[in-house]
C-alpha cells in the first residue's frame, strides 16, 4: 500500500510561509499523483491570493493568533484555539489524511494540535532562527523537524535535532536555465540587454526603507547605466521615479512569476527573508541583502553565511541610502567580473533540491509509525 494516502499542508500569513508549502505540494504531486492534497489556511493571509491558482485545495479556518504580550487576548485564547483546532480535525478527518506537514505561521498550530490528538505523524518545516512561535509549539508534539540552512541546528537548541533539508523552491525558480530565460524576461519589462539590470525586492510584502533609498538614487543608477527592476510589494505606498530618466527604471507592484525577475537580473538588492535567500543562492545570484531590522536578528542570520562564504553584501536598513548605494551598488553592478565570483559562491552555498529532499523526510516519518 502507498505510503502517502492523504496529506495536509498548513501554512499561512506571508509568502514566507506559502511558497515553500506550494513548491513542496509540487513535488508531492510530480512524485506521487494518487495522493490527496489539501492545504489549510487562515481568513486573511496571502494563502488566499496563492494557494487557488496554483490549483491545490485551501480549506480556510477561523483564525487564532496567540498574544505576543499579556493581554485579555490571552483569556480568550484557549476557547478560539479549541475552534480552530476543531475545525482543522474536521478537515483531517473528511480528508481521511495520514500525515500533517507544517510550514509556520499562526494556522499552522490548530493543524498540529489537531493531529497529534489523532496520533498522526506530523511533520514540521522550519527556515529561521530562532524557529517561529507556532513552530515552535508544534515542536512540543512531534521530533520530526526539518530546517532549511545548515547554520540553524548550530544557533538554535530547539533545532539541534533537526535534520537539514533545504527550503522547497517552486522549480520555475530553482531549476530554471537564467541564461535561456533572460531574453524574453528583459523584453517583458521592456529591459535593454546590453546594460545591467539590479533587481530590488523587499520580500513578499516590500519594504519602505528600500523603495525610499533606491528612488532617491534613480538619477545616479541611471546615469551610471544601470537598469533597475523595482518590485515595490503589496503593501507599500507609490513612491516617486524621475520620468527622463536616460535607462529603465521598471516599477512594478508584485511579480507572480518571480523567476522571470530574477533572469532579468545581474544583481539583486533584498531583504534577507529565509526563501529569498534560499533562492538567490539556489540560482547564484549575487545579492546585496539589508535585513529587516525588527526580527530578532534572523535575517541577518539569515544572510551572513552566504555573505561569509562570499555571495552577497550585507548592509544594515539605517545605512541604507543614496549615497551608500552610490558608493557600493553602482561600482558591483558594473563589475562583471566580481558579479561571477560572487555567482558561484553564492550557488556553492545554495541548494535547488530541498522540495524532493522534504518530500524523502515525510516519508521516513510516515514509514516510522
Ligand atoms: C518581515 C518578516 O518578518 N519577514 C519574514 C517573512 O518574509 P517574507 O514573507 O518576505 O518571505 P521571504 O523573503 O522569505 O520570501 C518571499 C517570497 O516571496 C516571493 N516573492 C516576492 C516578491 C514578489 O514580487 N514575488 C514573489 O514571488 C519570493 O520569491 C519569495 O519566495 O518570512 C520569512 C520566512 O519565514 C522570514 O525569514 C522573514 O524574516
Amino acid at each position: 500500500m502507498a505510503l502517502l494516502r492523504s496529506v495536509v499542508l498548513a501554512g499561512g500569513g506571508t509568502g514566507g510561509h506559502i511558497y515553500p508549502l506550494l513548491a513542496f505540494a509540487d513535488a508531492l504531486r510530480r512524485t506521487f499523483p494518487e495522493v490527496r492534497i489539501t492545504t489549510l489556511g487562515s481568513p486573511k493571509g496571502m494563502e488566499n491570493d496563492l494557494i487557488p491558482p496554483a490549483g491545490y485545495d485551501l480549506r480556510v479556518i477561523p483564525a487564532f493568533q496567540l498574544p505576543r504580550t499579556v493581554n485579555l487576548d490571552l483569556i480568550r485564547t484557549p476557547d478560539r484555539m479549541y475552534r480552530s483546532a476543531h475545525a482543522a480535525g474536521k478537515v483531517i478527518d473528511e480528508v481521511q489524511a495520514n500525515v500533517v506537514v507544517g510550514f509556520g505561521g499562526y494556522v499552522s498550530v490548530p493543524a498540529y494540535l489537531a493531529a497529534w490528538r489523532r496520533e498522526m505523524p506530523i511533520v514540521i518545516h522550519e527556515v529561521n532562527v530562532p524557529p517561529g512561535v507556532a513552530n515552535r509549539m508544534g515542536m512540543k508534539f512531534t521530533k520530526n523537524v526539518a530546517v532549511g540552512f545548515p547554520h540553524q541546528p548550530k544557533q538554535a537548541e530547539s533545532l539541534r535535532d533537526a535534520r537539514v533539508v533545504g527550503v522547497p523552491l517552486r522549480t520555475a525558480i530553482a531549476r530554471m536555465d537564467r541564461a535561456a530565460v533572460r531574453p524574453q524576461a528583459l523584453a517583458q519589462f521592456g529591459l535593454r540587454p546590453d546594460l545591467p539590470v539590479l533587481f530590488v525586492s523587499g520580500g513578499s510584502s516590500g519594504a519602505r526603507t528600500i523603495n525610499l533609498a533606491v528612488a532617491s538614487a534613480a538619477k545616479k543608477l541611471a546615469h551610471a547605466g544601470i537598469q533597475v527592476l523595482h518590485v515595490r510589494g503589496g503593501r507599500n505606498e507609490e513612491f516617486e521615479v524621475p520620468s527622463d530618466l536616460p535607462v529603465p527604471y521598471v516599477v512594478v507592484p508584485y511579480l507572480s512569476d518571480m523567476q522571470l525577475g530574477y533572469a532579468a537580473a545581474d544583481l539583486m538588492l533584498c531583504r534577507g527573508g529565509a526563501i529569498t535567500v534560499a533562492e538567490t543562492t539556489a540560482i547564484g545570484m549575487p545579492a546585496i541583502y539589508v535585513p529587516y531590522p525588527h526580527s530578532n536578528q534572523e535575517q541577518k542570520r539569515n544572510a551572513l553565511p552566504v555573505v561569509e562564504a562570499g555571495g552577497g553584501l550585507l548592509v544594515d536598513n539605517a545605512e541604507l541610502t543614496s549615497e551608500w548605494i552610490e558608493r557600493t551598488v553602482i561600482p558591483l553592478a558594473r563589475d562583471g567580473q566580481r558579479l561571477r565570483q560572487m555567482s558561484a559562491a553564492a550557488a556553492a552555498y545554495g541548494r535547488p533540491d530541498g522540495d524532493e529532499a522534504l518530500l524523502d523526510f515525510v516519508c521516513e516519518a510516515v514509514a516510522q509509525r
